[in-house]
C-alpha cells in the first residue's frame, strides 16, 4: 500500500479533533469524507478505515510511540508512524516520518503486547471493571472480540421486500450477502459497502441494524394488532423491526426523550412505509400514567454504558466515564419501575441493553423483580449475547410476563 499524502494529512487533522477537541468519530468520519469529491471508493475507505483503527488503538500506538495525552500535531504523526509500521507500510520519506525507529517499534509492540490493558487498548479503570463484573478470561476474550472491525448487516424491510429478493437486487449492485440461520430478517454483507447511496436503500427496502439487536424485536414476541410501547425509541432501529413485523397492523407508540432523535425516526418510518407509529415525547409523567395498564407490548431499549457495541464506538473507550455508568444505573433502574407500569396485565416487557455488563442487565432485572410493583412480573428467559461468541455486538435482553 502507497500513502497518499491528501489522505494521511485527512486521517491526522481527524485525529486532532477526536483526541484533543473531544469530537465523536462518527460525525468527524462523515466530515472528512465529503472533503474532496474526487476520492473514488478506496480513498474514502483508507479515510473511514484508518482513522477508525487509530482511535481503536489509541493507547496500544501511544504507548509505542512514547507519548501523552494531550497529544500534538507530532504526537499524532507518530502514532500514525507506529500504525503503518506495524501494518508493514512502507512509509514514505516525508519529513514527519524521518527518524522513525522501525525495529524499536516491533520490539515495544512484542513487550506491552504482554499487558492486556495496553494489548486491547483501554483505559484501566475500564479493564478493572470489565474483569470485577465477567471475570479475567471472559472479559479477555470479549474485549478481544469488541476489537474487531464490525460486520455490516442490513435487516430486510417485510413491509416492502422479502429478503431473497433483496438479495438478488443487491447482487445485481455487486454486493454480496448471506442470510444466517439464527437471524431471520438479516442479510450480511461479504465485503464492507456503501449501502446507504443505493436506490433499495432510499426505497426503504432495509436498513443496516447489526445482528445482535436484530434479536430484540422477535424477542418482545409481537403479533400484528397489538399496542406495542417502544418507551426508549431513540432513532427507531428496533421500532422500525417491530413495525415490519406487525404488517402495519395495530399500534406503535415511539417514545423518547428527546424530539431530535424522534425526527430521524420519523423519516425513518416514511422511508420504511410503516404507518402505525404514534409518536410521544417524555416530558411530563402524564405521558407515561395515560397508558398505565394499557400495553400488550413495551419495549425498554435502555441507556446504558455501551459495553457491548466498542467494535462500532471504538471512541466510547476514551469518551466514556465511571460516573456515567453509575449515573446510568440509577435511571435504569428508574425506566425499569416507572415504564413497566404501561404493560397491561397478561402482556409483555422486554429490557434490553448493549452492554455486557451483568450490573446493567441481569442484576437489574433481579432487583426489579424484588420490588413492590416487580413483584407482579414473572421472568420468562433472558438471553447474555457476547461478541466473543455471536460475532457480532453485546447485548442483553429480558422477558417478563405481567401476571397482576
Ligand atoms: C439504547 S438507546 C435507544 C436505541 C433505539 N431503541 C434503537 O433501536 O435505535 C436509548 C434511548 O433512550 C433514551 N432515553 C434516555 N433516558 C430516557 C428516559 N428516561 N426515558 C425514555 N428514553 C430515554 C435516549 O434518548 C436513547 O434514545
Amino acid at each position: 500500500m502507497r500513502l497518499h499524502r491528501n489522505l494521511v494529512f485527512t486521517v491526522i487533522d481527524s485525529l486532532m479533533a477526536i483526541f484533543n477537541e473531544g469530537e465523536y468519530a462518527d460525525k468527524v468520519v462523515a466530515r472528512a469524507l465529503k472533503k474532496d469529491k474526487r476520492w473514488g471508493s478506496s480513498d474514502r475507505k483508507f479515510v473511514a478505515e484508518t482513522i477508525y483503527e487509530m482511535v481503536r488503538w489509541k493507547r496500544l500506538y501511544a504507548e509505542i510511540a512514547e507519548v501523552k495525552d494531550n497529544y500534538d500535531r507530532d504526537d499524532i504523526w507518530k502514532m500514525f508512524a507506529v500504525w503503518a509500521v506495524l501494518r508493514g507500510i512502507k512509509l514514505p520519506d516525508w519529513k514527519y516520518f524521518e527518524g522513525t525507529p522501525e525495529r524499536k517499534i516491533k520490539g515495544r509492540f512484542d513487550e506491552l503486547s504482554k499487558n492486556r490493558r495496553v494489548k486491547e487498548s483501554i483505559p484501566d479503570w475500564m479493564d478493572e471493571l470489565g474483569e470485577k463484573e465477567l471475570g479475567s478470561e471472559i472479559w479477555s476474550q470479549e474485549l478481544k472480540a469488541q476489537n474487531q472491525q464490525a460486520k455490516v448487516v442490513l435487516r430486510v424491510n417485510r413491509l416492502k421486500t422479502t429478503k431473497e429478493k433483496l438479495r438478488a437486487q443487491l447482487m445485481d449492485l455487486n454486493i454480496e450477502t448471506d442470510f444466517h440461520n439464527d437471524y431471520e430478517d438479516a442479510l450480511i454483507l461479504r465485503e464492507r459497502a456503501n449501502v446507504f447511496m443505493t436506490d433499495l436503500f432510499k426505497e426503504g427496502l432495509f436498513e443496516v441494524q447489526d445482528a445482535s439487536s436484530q434479536k430484540v424485536a422477535f424477542f418482545l414476541d409481537v403479533k400484528p394488532g397489538m399496542r406495542v410501547v417502544d418507551a426508549c425509541a431513540g432513532a427507531g432501529g428496533k421500532t422500525l423491526h417491530i413495525a415490519s413485523l406487525m404488517e402495519n397492523k395495530g399500534q406503535i407508540i415511539a417514545m423518547d426523550l428527546y424530539e431530535s432523535k424522534q425526527r430521524q425516526l420519523k423519516i425513518r418510518a416514511k422511508r420504511n412505509a410503516a404507518f402505525n407509529i404514534e409518536y410521544r415525547i417524555i416530558d411530563t409523567t402524564k405521558v407515561i400514567k395515560k397508558l398505565h395498564d394499557k400495553a400488550d407490548r413495551v419495549l425498554i431499549d435502555a441507556p446504558c454504558s455501551g459495553l457491548g457495541v466498542l467494535k462500532r464506538n471504538p471512541d466510547s473507550k476514551w469518551k466514556l466515564q465511571p460516573e456515567f455508568i453509575d449515573n446510568i444505573k440509577k435511571t435504569q433502574e428508574e425506566v425499569l419501575a416507572n415504564y413497566s407500569k404501561m404493560v397491561k396485565v397478561g402482556g409483555k416487557l422486554v429490557y434490553a441493553t448493549c452492554s455486557v455488563l451483568p450490573s446493567e442487565n441481569q442484576e437489574q432485572i433481579e432487583k426489579f423483580l424484588k420490588t413492590e410493583f416487580g413483584q407482579n412480573f414473572e421472568f420468562i428467559k433472558d438471553e447474555k449475547v457476547l461478541a466473543k461468541d455471536s460475532g457480532f455486538d453485546g447485548f442483553y435482553m429480558a422477558l417478563l410476563e405481567r401476571k397482576k
